[in-house]
């Protein structure tokens, strides 16, 4: 798991961004070696590297798994540590951008903003719900779970690990787009909480601009709320990014992906973003480099570039 943090200054005047690179993963590495720091210096963005933070493995048998969930004790001292930065550079009045990494790293990554904007809504693109409890999960995998942490949802009581995250999240200040491969029990979850969601069936129903219209009248409707974007790359098609870890069928395309975050920058609310589940070891290296490419270019749009 790991998380680039890109930092920027305050997005209405472009000021400077700063990127430091957390744990083991290659995704956030390839992302920052694919020139995204120099992209977006070109859009006038000033980029100062924070370099990179590492974080020590804990071993299999220090780190057991606790119920279902695997690794926890490594996953939540990263998620801590991302917090704290990223709600440092958010009361500077700085933009962080999270390059994944794990979507498990959303814990963090939104536990800091909700620190610096207690009234910040969460707009989540994916193709999951990432909103098992350690009751609902099947594979243990916390990277299925980042929502139901934040939420402070119950089936996820005494995990003296995940004491630290804040149940901050309301479930009237998340809302999903992409959803298309979501357990019974995260069903069940986003049911029972009243949780919004526009999965793929909706964004070919009614067209991506409407969809972005009405998930944003529902979490933000005077537009006058921060906005964390957390975007998943496997929200994106497999054809168009390919290398990430739970590809599923049927996704957005290219420029549905790029609309959702050009529409975000256009409410000049985004205060928070996530880039994540670039996974380069899971392709050829055609795939690898075309999904880092589609990565680099979604931060572009989330920050401006392509609106006129
Ligand atoms: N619902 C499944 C898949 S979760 C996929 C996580 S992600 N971050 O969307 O890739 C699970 O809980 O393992
Ligand atoms: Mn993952
Ligand atoms: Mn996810
Ligand atoms: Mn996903």
């Amino acid at each position: 798991m790991a998380a680039s943090d890109v930092h920027s200054g305050d997005s209405n005047t472009k000021n400077a961004l700063s990127v430091d690179k957390v744990g083991v993963d290659e995704g956030p590495i390839h992302l920052v070696e694919a020139g995204l720091i120099d992209q977006l210096t070109g859009m006038d963005w000033k980029v100062n590297f924070d370099g990179h933070h590492q974080f020590e493995e804990i071993t299999a048998e220090d780190d057991p798994p606790i119920g279902k969930l695997k690794n926890p004790r490594f996953v939540s001292r990263v998620c801590e540590s991302v917090a704290k930065v990223v709600e440092g550079h958010a009361k500077k009045g700085e933009l962080p951008v999270t390059l994944g990494g794990d979507h498990s790293l959303a814990m963090g990554t939104i536990s800091g903003t909700l620190a610096a904007y207690p009234d910040a809504c969460v707009i989540w693109i994916d193709a999951h719900a990432d909103i098992n409890t350690a009751e609902t999960t099947d594979s243990g995998n916390i990277h299925g779970m980042p929502v139901s942490f934040l939420m402070g949802l119950n089936g996820n009581n005494n995990i003296p690990e995940f004491s630290w995250v804040k149940p901050a999240l309301k479930s009237n200040r998340i809302v999903y787009i992409g959803l298309r491969d979501v357990d019974a029990g995260e069903k069940r979850i986003l049911k029972e909480n009243g949780i919004r969601a526009f999965s793929m069936h909706e964004v070919d129903k009614y067209g991506i601009g409407k969809v972005v219209e009405s998930a944003l009248d529902h979490v933000n409707p005077n537009r006058d709320r921060p906005i964390h974007l957390s975007f998943d790359v496997d929200a994106l098609d497999p054809s168009v990014a390919p290398s990430t870890g739970t590809p599923v069928r049927g996704g957005l395309t290219f420029r549905e992906g790029h609309y959702i975050c050009e529409a975000i920058w256009e409410t000049g609310c985004l205060v928070a973003l996530d880039l994540m589940e670039v996974n380069p070891s899971l392709a050829d290296a055609a795939s690898v480099q075309q999904t880092v490419a589609v990565g680099c270019s979604l931060v572009r749009a989330a920050l401006g570039e392509t609106l006129l």
